[in-house]
């Protein structure tokens, strides 16, 4: 089964599981893959059905997969999924008025992967993402870029490298216009820019938003659109500058998971860099996180099979030092961090999450949340 089937098979799933949302992103996703108009304009037409039949959930989803159904019979050609499209090599860069020096930075990022680029405030998050996207020069050392796309001047390059800043400019004009401009300059034949740009729109949950002006839209609306007008580009690599900075909780979770499936496409992989304070949320859609401390880099595996870690556990909990001291000796305690609002507690590597977990069911402390940090990034922030 190619990828493309099981991700429409799984859309299908989704749906019949009347998990409405989740399957019909997936399913634009797969429509998106086909590149095939007639397609993308039955896909438009279904958003606007939805849009003014917000609660015929059962029709809507009897419309769904009518149309996943039109999708088993294309067969889009799959690219090279997990091709390594950037290569960074003893990057150094320092700045000479306030002395802060990143690196050196030895990376290499692949395609359909998502990288959570984390690190405290001013550490060099921003500065890397800009020496990737071929914003900002470096010192020292080499970044190499091997895309699909013919990149023989930098102009080419760099439309292929899709770097979305922290603070975005304000649009002028219709919010439509400024989508089918991008697609306008990227030679997009005339008869498909209408029918790509609502797609795009309906793809990132914009449609009800796409004929407000600028100022109208939330701050969290302003960065889809941002979103939906470089994916336009069809990005081989995306570098974002903390997408999630005017998101709610929500609105975060949806948006990675948006980004995940976008750019796991088989048709279009593209490589995700995107930085964040949103240390937990990140992590659970990233592949790999790379952590900066002042300038250096560690980098986390996301491996479910590393070798035995120590058990580290970060505790909301309504309890002193000392009562949470001699509950969780017996179960090998051996250091406690309380920093005024949370417990971290460092365990034996022989200590496992479930032993602690029943001691403090035990307890009659009022928890307020328990999480196993062993392998999460958070723990160097402690340390
Ligand atoms: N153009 C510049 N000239 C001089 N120093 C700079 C420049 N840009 C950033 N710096 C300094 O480099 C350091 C790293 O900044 P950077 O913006 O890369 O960090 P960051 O991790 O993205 O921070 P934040 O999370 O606050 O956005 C900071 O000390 C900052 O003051």
């Amino acid at each position: 089964m190619t990828t493309y089937q099981s991700r429409l098979r799984q859309a299908q799933s989704y749906l019949q599981d009347q998990d409405v949302d989740l399957g019909y992103r997936l399913l634009l996703d797969c429509t998106i893959d086909t590149q095939d108009m007639s397609l993308y304009k039955r896909a438009i037409e279904l958003t606007d059905w939805r849009e003014h039949h917000a609660n015929h959930t059962k029709d809507f989803i009897t419309k769904a997969l009518s149309l996943s159904e039109a999708l088993t019979h294309v067969q889009p050609d799959e690219h090279e999924h997990e091709a390594v499209v950037i290569t960074a090599k003893d990057v150094e860069k320092k700045y000479r008025r306030d002395g802060f020096k990143l690196g050196p930075i030895n990376l290499q990022l692949h395609k359909s992967q998502v990288y959570g680029l984390v690190g405290e405030n001013g550490n060099g998050k921003t500065t890397l993402l800009r020496i990737l996207a071929q914003e900002l020069a470096h010192d020292s050392g080499a970044v190499d870029y091997s895309l699909k796309a013919d990149t023989q001047t930098n102009y080419d390059l760099r439309s292929r490298l899709a770097y979305v800043p922290q603070r975005t400019e304000q649009w002028y004009g219709p919010l439509m216009d400024n989508l089918k401009f991008v697609l306008a300059n990227y030679n997009v034949a005339p008869d498909e820019i209408e029918t790509r740009a609502l797609m795009m729109v309906a793809r990132m949950g914009l449609w009800s938003y796409k004929d407000l002006k600028w100022s109208e839209l939330s701050s969290g609306y302003k960065m889809r659109f941002e979103l939906a007008r470089t994916l336009l580009r069809q990005p081989e690599v995306l570098l974002l500058d903390e997408p999630l900075a005017n998101l709610d909780v929500l609105a975060q979770q949806v948006i990675l998971e948006d980004l995940k499936s976008i750019c796991n496409s088989p048709v279009n992989p593209v490589a995700l860099i995107l930085s964040s304070q949103q240390l937990y949320e990140v992590e659970k859609v990233s592949d790999r996180v790379i952590f900066l401390k002042k300038g250096s880099q560690e980098i986390q595996e996301q491996s479910d099979n590393a070798d035995v870690l120590q058990l580290i556990i970060e505790m909301d909990i309504k309890a002193t030092r000392n009562e949470l001291e001699s509950a969780l000796q017996p179960v090998g305690l051996q250091k406690l961090i309380f920093n005024g609002g949370i417990y971290i507690a460092y365990f034996k590597e022989t200590t496992s999450f479930n032993q602690v977990l029943s001691i403090l069911g035990t307890t009659q402390a009022d928890v307020v949340y328990v999480r196993n940090i062993s392998k999460s990034t958070r723990r160097f922030f402690i340390d």
